[in-house]
């Protein structure tokens, strides 16, 4: 008899995760990947532990489940995750091509206990861009310099590339 397991009882468990990871000095963030036939990948917060910003609980989880699947691409799978996630860990899901996203906590809810995940929020809302973090186009002046469409035409050309 196959015992279905419900997305409650995945989100369940990443709330867990992301507890128990607490106590192992990672951050408070569990996720997990499903993928579309059931297999599961679990991504705890490892930001203080690793020194490495990019390591969310949901990062942590596309990269294990790519990693162990040998793929870029996680079609049809979903994501579980304890909280919200950041700007960062959705544009890795939309990188990942995650079909879908499940949260427990919220934005606010990191906001409370001094997390930045609604702050930057606001940044992709255009909310105090320029004090926080400006980004800019500058132009080449130096003839020398290469074109800015150069890595692209060679990309363009290129017949073995693989397309994501
Ligand atoms: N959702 C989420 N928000 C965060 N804010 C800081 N770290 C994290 C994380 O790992 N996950």
């Amino acid at each position: 008899m196959s015992t279905t397991v419900t997305a409650e009882q995945y989100l369940a468990r990443s709330i867990r995760l992301a507890t128990a990871n607490v106590l192992n000095s990672g951050g408070p963030f569990g996720a997990m990947i499903v993928t579309a036939d059931g297999r599961t990948f679990d991504g705890v917060n490892r930001v203080t532990a690793d020194n490495d910003p990019t390591a969310h609980a949901e990062v942590t989880a596309i990269r294990t489940a790519c990693r162990e699947l040998g793929m870029f691409d996680l079609s049809g799978a979903v994501l579980y995750t304890s909280c919200e996630p950041c700007p960062m860990c959705l544009s890795s899901a939309l990188w990942a091509r995650v079909q879908r996203v499940v949260f427990a906590a919220d934005r606010h809810d990191a906001a409370s206990v001094g997390f930045d995940d609604a702050v930057f929020y606001g940044y992709f809302e255009n909310q105090d861009r320029d004090a926080l973090m400006p980004v800019g186009r500058l132009e080449l002046g130096d003839p020398q310099s290469p074109m800015p469409l150069e890595p692209f035409n060679t990309w363009n050309t290129l017949e073995s590339r693989i397309d994501y």
